[in-house]
Order: C-alpha cells, then sequence, then structure tokens
C-alpha cells in the first residue's frame, strides 16, 4: 500500500518585549541565573498578575501578519500540572478563547536549484495562543540545577492545521514563518538561544484516505534543519511499522539528533490531564478595532510579497529577489538605495554578490549596521557605472575599496585614476597589437570558435588594467578582425 504523510506543527516564539509576561522584570538570556526573577515569577503567596500590553500589541500583529481572525475577547486559563522548571504548579495559557484564530502561513517548497523558484502554497493555522514561558534545568549524574529566569517570559504558540505534507513542507514553513517573525521585530527567533522551538505531530495514511491516521508528536527538534531531519525519520519509521504488519500508537518520540533517529519518551495512558479553568487573578482582554489598526500602520510588508514586487516592478530574477528578501537588512538596503537612483539590476547584483557575502558572518547573518558603505555610496558607484564613467569590473575594486576604508565612489575614482578609458584612438592602438599578438585566437574566431575572441579583449583589458570601456573595446574588435 502506498502511505501519504500528514504534518501538523506546534511553534513556540518567545516575543521580544522589554519586560516578562505578567510582571515588569526583565528576560536577557545567558544572565547569573536566577537574576531576573521577582515575587510574580516565583509564584509568592500575595503576588498577582499584571498583563504585559506590549506582549499582548506583539501577538495581535503576529495574528494581523498571518490573516487570523483576532478574538473581540481572550481569556486566560490555568493549565495544572507541577513540574520542577516551573515555580508554580500550573501555566498561565489561553485555552478555549485565543487571541487568534485560523490564518495561514505562505511557504515555498525549494525549487529544483537555487535560481528556480519553487511552488507557493498556504499553509493553514489553528490557532495562536499567548502564554508564559518555564524556566529552564540542567541535569547531573545525581541531580538537577534549575534557573527560573526564563519563566514567565512571553510565549506564543503557533499550532497549524494538520496540513503540512512533507519534511521538506515542514522546513519551508518554519523558513517562512521565521522570516515574517524576524521582519517584523517580534522576535530574534534564535532556535538556539530557545526562542523559537517546534514540536511536529506526524501520522500517516493511505493515499487517497481522507481519515488521519494515528499522530506521533515528535520532541528536542533544535534546529529548522532538525525539523526537517526528525520528520523525514519518523515518516520512514513509521512506513517501515506498517509495511511489516505492525501497528503504530499515540505517544510522544524524542529526535536525537547525534543518532539520527526517535525514540519513545511517554504513550497517552501517560498524557496529562491538565484540568484547564480561568485564570481568576486576570481579566479577559479585549483587542478594539482602533488597536488593530494602529498596531497593524507599524507592520513591514511581507517577505514574499516584496519578492513579488522585486520580480514584477524591478524586473529582478528570481534568484537576486530570493536572496533579498531572505534577510531584511539587505532588503531594506537595496531598497534605499533604489530610492536614491540607479538601476535597481545593477544595485541588486552589487547587494546580492558583494554586499552580502562580505557581511555575512557565518550563522549570525548579515549585519550592514557596521558597514562603511550606505546605500546612497551604493546609488552613487551605479550611477558610475550607467554613466560608462566606470566599468562593473573596477566598480567591484571600488566598491571593496569603501567596505574597507568608507568613502565617496565618485572621489575613489579621481583619486586612483579609475576612470574608464573610451578613448578609440587609444584603445584601436592597443586593439591592433591585440589582434596581432593573439594570430591564433583570431583564426579560431574567424572560424567560427565565438569565445576564441574573449583572448584578444582579454589582452586589451590587461594593457589597460581593467579601465578600457568594454562595449567601445568589443565593437572595435569586431570592426578590426573583419577588415
Ligand atoms: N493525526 C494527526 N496527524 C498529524 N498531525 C496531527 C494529527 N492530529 C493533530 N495533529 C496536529 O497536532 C497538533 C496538536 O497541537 P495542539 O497544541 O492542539 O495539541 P496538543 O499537542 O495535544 O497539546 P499541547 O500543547 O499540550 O502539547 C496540531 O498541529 C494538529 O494539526
Ligand atoms: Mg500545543
Ligand atoms: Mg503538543
Amino acid at each position: 500500500m502506498k502511505y501519504e504523510a500528514v504534518i501538523g506543527l506546534e511553534v513556540h516564539v518567545q516575543l521580544k518585549t522589554a519586560s516578562k509576561m505578567f510582571t515588569s522584570v526583565p528576560y536577557r538570556f545567558g544572565e547569573e541565573p536566577n537574576s531576573l526573577i521577582d515575587p510574580v515569577v516565583m509564584a509568592l503567596p500575595g503576588s498577582l498578575p499584571v498583563i504585559n500590553r506590549e506582549a499582548v500589541a506583539k501577538s495581535v500583529q503576529v495574528g494581523i501578519l498571518l490573516g487570523c481572525d483576532i478574538a473581540k475577547t481572550c481569556k486566560w486559563d490555568r493549565k495544572n500540572y507541577f513540574y520542577p522548571d516551573s515555580p508554580k504548579n500550573y501555566q498561565i495559557s489561553q485555552y478555549d478563547q485565543p487571541l487568534c484564530l485560523n490564518g495561514s502561513v505562505e511557504i515555498e517548497v525549494a525549487g529544483p536549484s537555487r535560481s528556480e523558484e519553487g511552488p507557493h502554497r498556504n499553509v493553514q493555522l489553528t490557532r495562536i495562543h499567548l502564554e508564559e514561558d518555564v524556566g529552564k534545568l540542567t541535569h547531573f549524574d545525581r541531580d538537577s540545577l534549575v534557573d527560573y529566569n526564563r519563566a514567565g517570559t512571553p510565549l506564543i504558540e503557533i499550532v497549524t492545521e494538520p496540513d503540512i505534507y512533507s519534511a521538506d513542507e515542514a522546513f519551508a514553513f518554519l523558513t517562512a514563518l521565521r522570516r515574517i517573525l524576524v521582519y517584523a521585530g517580534i522576535s530574534d527567533c534564535d532556535m538556539e538561544k530557545g526562542q523559537l522551538r517546534c514540536d511536529a505531530n506526524i501520522s500517516i495514511r493511505p493515499v487517497g484516505s481522507e481519515t488521519l491516521g494515528t499522530k506521533v508528536e515528535l520532541k528536542n527538534l533544535n534546529s529548522i534543519s532538525g525539523v526537517r531531519n526528525g520528520v523525514a525519520y519518523e515518516i520512514a519509521r513509521q512506513k517501515q511499522v506498517l509495511s511489516e504488519g505492525g501497528s503504530l500508537v499515540q505517544e510522544t518520540r524524542r529526535w536525537d539528533a547525534d543518532r539520527n533517529m526517535t525514540t519513545s519518551m511517554r504513550t497517552k495512558e501517560e498524557a496529562h490531564d491538565y484540568r484547564y479553568f480561568p485564570d481568576p487573578d486576570l481579566m479577559p482582554v479585549s483587542v478594539s478595532e482602533e488597536w488593530k489598526a494602529e498596531l497593524a500602520k507599524d507592520l513591514p510588508e511581507v517577505p514574499f510579497d516584496r519578492q513579488r514586487r522585486y520580480q514584477e516592478d524591478f524586473g529582478l530574477p528570481y534568484s537576486s529577489a530570493s536572496v533579498l528578501i531572505s534577510d531584511r537588512m539587505l532588503a531594506d538596503f537595496f531598497e534605499s538605495a533604489v530610492t536614491t537612483g540607479g538601476s535597481p539590476a545593477l544595485l541588486a547584483n552589487f547587494v546580492v554578490n558583494d554586499l552580502s557575502r562580505e557581511l555575512s558572518a557565518g550563522e549570525e547573518g548579515v549585519d550592514l549596521s557596521n558597514c562603511k558603505v550606505e546605500p546612497a555610496g551604493l546609488s552613487e558607484l551605479v550611477k558610475l557605472v550607467e554613466e560608462n564613467v566606470i566599468s562593473n569590473q573596477i566598480a567591484r575594486e571600488v566598491l571593496n575599496e569603501m567596505l574597507a576604508n568608507g568613502g565617496s565612489p565618485r572621489q575613489i575614482v579621481k583619486d586612483k585614476g579609475l576612470e574608464q578609458s573610451s578613448d578609440e584612438g587609444e584603445l584601436e592602438t592597443l586593439c591592433r597589437e591585440a589582434i596581432a599578438a593573439n594570430e591564433k585566437a583570431v583564426n579560431q574566431y574567424k572560424e567560427g570558435n565565438a569565445k576564441a575572441i574573449n583572448a584578444v579583449k582579454g589582452y586589451v583589458m590587461k594593457a589597460t588594467k581593467g579601465k578600457a570601456n568594454p562595449k567601445v573595446v568589443n565593437d572595435l574588435i569586431e570592426k578590426l578582425v573583419n577588415e
């Protein structure tokens, strides 16, 4: 029998807010353990929670970005369980009246190559609710240490419908979701710092069947590639079990990235009964239309809309547009340069090929905040190319100088005497010299080998240190070899 996979994701995202969800203490990653706590975080008797307006605002913004229905009123519920990573014996969450319902995330599954666009599709969401994070346990041989710094940090849980059908789609979903959230300043979504965490629910069913199979919930997925690997492994494992005549049980499994396999953590019988009930210490929250409109105003255009605009309005190829939108700093830099002037295609080339490579320091991504080149400077450089003052090749050289020492491109070109030479008399002499020195190549060219002529052009370029106007050289050589 042929099977297909069905996947639903639960994504937890830490919100970038000045203080915790129900108290004014801040949260920062990597601080002295148990230094960012107070009576509310520790749930000391008599302490009362106060709702963080900024956290609600950011969650509403996520809802707007993802096209959700924002609840007019949402309420808070206690999810009861005890575990040492939480100082209370419950977590404040939202059960039956979450802040957002429905909505979707546009994904693009990778195309056949980096320069070819893959198919786009909307993955449906079920809900988004707001809750508080728990602390962090560190286990040793005989005992464990607990750090409550993270406890009480605002966390949203984004739950998808079972509407993802492969490991690659799960990867595409998380990539797209993370990009939107980072763009909008909702969260930095650094998975290594636990700012974005994902559980994957996976089942398989015979192709053509409408009913869902028994689901396995996969935990401990520590990176977006980890999700892809874990989901792929789990789909294969489930198919294997069924093909051997076995049956699947509803369980929670743990992804072991080192051993590249999943192992069982607990089965359905061991699942918690959370005994949800409304938190008596917190009032429901209502979100007015005015507030929603206010919050919507601060939101950026979403990345795929930008990608389409770059392709349609600026005529950029997919390969450039997709790299530009992969990082908001890069895209903003490009747009700012386009506004200042210069051909979008040329600007995109320099940003994608030169700036992004120069500035992407490994995992950290692009950091343009310390860059010595400003958008206006790049724009000026491109104008020099368009005005035929310098060639593309020289422009690269000037850009490298700008990246190293700053400065205006016009001034650099002037100081270093890099202006392109279009002096036909001077260039003709050089071209004649080049043709004489490359007799063999010229003959090959005449016999139909079009590329052979590059040797002749190369000679002129070398002699002028790249300063010859390539168009003038081309035309001259063309004319002279056919004389
Ligand atoms: N048979 C199935 N196959 C694949 N995914 C499923 C299946 N049934 C449900 N799902 C997905 O599992 C996820 C369930 O998440 P949800 O948060 O609603 O419940 P939970 O995991 O039981 O609760 P908790 O938040 O306490 O872990 C959703 O993303 C849903 O789409
Ligand atoms: Mg859940
Ligand atoms: Mg779950």
